[in-house]
């Protein structure tokens, strides 16, 4: 490995990153980094996370752990994550990061052209004060954009342990774009954990019956053409939606305190949705996938 640079210096106390990418827009990307999230923090082996938000365009991780509101906070050693458990007392083990801290209003958007991208991911690298951490998540924009290359091209020759997860939905666009995606973790040698398949069903409100309103199972089929884990099918959960949708700070305590109990509700109440329970297995997957590239095992889809 190459000399000691600000990112590699900050990253060597990370032990595994995941790549959260998607062919395509909307296809519910963030809402699969978040669950991961709050899935691998339910782990009785009581993981450190850290959740970075790198899609500069839409950044909407704030806004599903309830942390919409909060800014970022300078030390001396870097920026502080804001921190999704810091109602659980005085060892919070969930760290975010993301643009969305750095607007100053939730409507403003972030119209960068490629280099300023790049120098806002370089920063966010070499930057953020993570500490310890088991599982850096990095939520990244659709498609495979100046974003991914500028975060390959910083992460590749400094860090060994990384991996990406792909989502896709059903239908056949999605899946054509999560082709294209596979393609580019080829080409860069990104190893892939593996597939998930988001709104693949609907979990009905009243009985919690999972029916089939329109096609299923094209991410699992492609998964098995292409050699890689099918890691989960969810579907459409209208609580899920509720839950991470409507995640404003409650009117409870001071305005950073207001937040943290409403980022800690989600944390709790995530826990007892249909979609946390299908998630368990996925994220127990992504656990045992992430043993296989730290072996050196041969993972699919490289
Ligand atoms: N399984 C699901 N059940 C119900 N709603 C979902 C599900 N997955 C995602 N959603 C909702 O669909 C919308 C889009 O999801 P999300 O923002 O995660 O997609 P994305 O792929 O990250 O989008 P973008 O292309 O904007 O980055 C959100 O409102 C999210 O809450
Ligand atoms: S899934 Fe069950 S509760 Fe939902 S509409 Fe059908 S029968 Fe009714």
């Amino acid at each position: 490995m190459s000399e000691e640079t600000p990112i590699s210096r900050r990253l060597k106390s990370v032990r595994h990153i995941i790549i959260v990418c998607s062919g395509k827009g909307g296809v519910g990307k963030s809402s699969v980094s978040t669950q991961l999230a709050l899935s691998l923090h339910a782990l009785s082996s009581r993981p450190r996370i850290g959740i970075l938000d790198i899609d500069l365009t839409g950044p909407s991780i704030p806004r599903m752990l309830g942390l919409d509101g909060h800014g970022v906070h300078q030390s001396s050693d870097g920026w502080v994550p804001v921190y999704a458990d810091a109602q659980q007392g005085s060892d919070p083990r969930l760290a975010c990061m993301s643009v969305g801290f750095l607007l100053k209003k939730k409507s403003d958007s972030v119209v960068w052209r490629g280099p300023k991208k790049n120098a806002m991911i370089r920063q966010f690298l070499s930057d953020v004060r993570w500490g310890e951490l088991d599982y850096l998540i990095i939520d990244t924009p659709p498609g495979t954009s100046d974003e991914h290359l500028s975060l390959l091209e910083h992460l590749a020759p400094v860090h060994s342990k990384l991996s990406a997860v792909i989502v896709t939905t059903p239908q056949a666009i999605a899946l054509l774009d999560a082709i294209k995606c596979l393609s580019f973790t080829r080409a860069v040698k990104l190893p892939v954990l593996g597939l998930i398949e988001n709104m693949s069903g609907y979990v009905c409100p009243c009985c919690g019956e999972i029916s089939n309103m329109f096609s299923t199972k094209g991410g699992e089929e492609m998964a098995r053409r292409e050699g890689l884990t099918f890691l989960g099918a969810l579907p459409v959960d209208t609580e899920l939606v509720t839950l991470l949708d409507a995640a404003e700070p409650s009117s409870a305590g001071g305005p950073d305190e207001a937040i943290d109990i409403k980022a800690f509700d989600i944390l709790k109440r995530y826990q007892e949705t249909s979609s946390a329970k299908l998630f368990r297995s996925v994220a127990d997957r992504v656990v045992a996938g992430i043993a296989h590239v730290e072996q050196g095992s041969a993972v699919a889809g490289v």
